[in-house]
């Protein structure tokens, strides 16, 4: 294990004219992140995603609990930990009057790497960033901007990369690019940690995730299993008595849920059911608007473990 974290907690207090004010970010983590995979913690906005990374990072001193990250204890030994890891944060770091080489060496530097001007070179190569090396940061697209806040995370080439949403606010092409320079990384042998509120993107990047809502972890694995656990296919229905209707389908389906205006039924097998469902509601003369037939999503697997929908919080793609 790369990272082996239990029962982190961190409580922010702040103060202003209205009094003192609590938050319980993290309410007892636990994290078990293998060498070599790309693991991700999904979340809404508020989940804990970025304290629970800035713990382990060691930018922030956990109220309680223990973690074990690069083979090094994080409360005993928080600069073993630092030394072994690279931290791209959300904001991404990349000054806007210098080059990116520039920040690239100055960053080998404070590592303490043997050539920095080697390590740089060779880190703005692996990122395709040798044509716009030499240019002023602001110059630079967004995009290009995320590839070199994660070239800045990698020049001392750690075996461990933590990224807080790596792709916020970059275009579906730009994501995808991105996507395979992660990918490139976990190739190579270093390990990644990063947050993100994209559902497809801890669903097509992450060997493992997390699963956190108010805190607390609500569910683990990888995208597959989590999925399958919940169920194998999703039928929407649309129609108007949805109570009657999830009363008269629950006998022939795993689970049934009410989701606003639709009715979700989870099947192991939607294809060979869907028959019985529709003569099933005939039966019972519930006339349907529409229906729909799906895989299940990691969006349900949040509904089945919240009582909600990430879409619904606004957060996912
Ligand atoms: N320094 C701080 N002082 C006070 N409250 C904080 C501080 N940092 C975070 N919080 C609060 O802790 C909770 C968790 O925040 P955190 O940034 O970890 O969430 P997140 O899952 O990373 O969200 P996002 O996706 O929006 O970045 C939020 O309610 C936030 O307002």
């Amino acid at each position: 294990m790369i990272i082996q974290a239990t029962d982190l907690k961190k409580t922010f207090t702040t103060k202003s004219r209205k009094g003192v004010q609590t938050v319980e970010a993290v309410k007892g983590v636990d994290l078990a992140v293998k060498k070599g995979e790309i693991f991700g913690v999904l979340g809404p906005n508020g989940a804990g995603k970025t304290t629970t990374i800035r713990m382990l990072a060691t930018l922030i001193v956990p109220d309680s609990g223990q973690a074990v990250v690069a083979g090094h204890d994080l409360l005993k030994d928080p600069a073993g930990v630092r030394r072994n890891l690279g931290y791209v944060s959300q904001a991404g770091g990349v000054e806007e009057g210098n080059s990116p080489r520039a920040q690239i060496v100055f960053a080998a530097k404070i590592y303490g790497v043997a050539d920095p001007a080697r390590a740089a070179e060779d880190v703005l190569r692996r990122f395709d960033l040798l044509e716009l090396a030499d240019r002023p940061g602001r110059t630079l697209s967004g995009g290009q901007k995320r590839r070199v806040a994660i070239a800045l995370g990698l020049v001392h080439a750690p075996p461990l990369l933590f990224l807080d949403e790596p792709t916020t606010g970059l275009d579906p092409q730009n994501r995808a690019n991105l996507w395979d320079r992660i990918r490139e990384l976990r190739e190579m042998g270093t390990s990644v940690l990063l947050s993100t509120h994209y559902l497809d993107e801890a669903d097509a990047l992450c060997d493992r995730l997390a699963i956190v809502d108010h805190g607390v972890v609500v569910a683990e694995g990888t995208p597959s299993d989590l999925k399958r656990e919940v169920s194998g296919d999703v039928v929407t229905l649309r129609l108007d008595e949805l109570d009657r209707a999830a009363e008269a389908l629950g006998p022939l389906a795993r689970a049934t849920r009410v989701d606003e205006d639709v009715l979700r039924v989870y099947l192991d097998d939607g294809e060979h059911t869907l028959p019985a469902l529709l003569k099933r509601l005939e039966e019972e003369r519930l006339e349907l608007r529409s229906v729909a037939l799906d895989r299940s999503t990691l969006d349900d697997v949040f509904l089945a473990k919240t009582g909600r929908s990430l879409r619904d919080t606004g957060a996912a793609a």
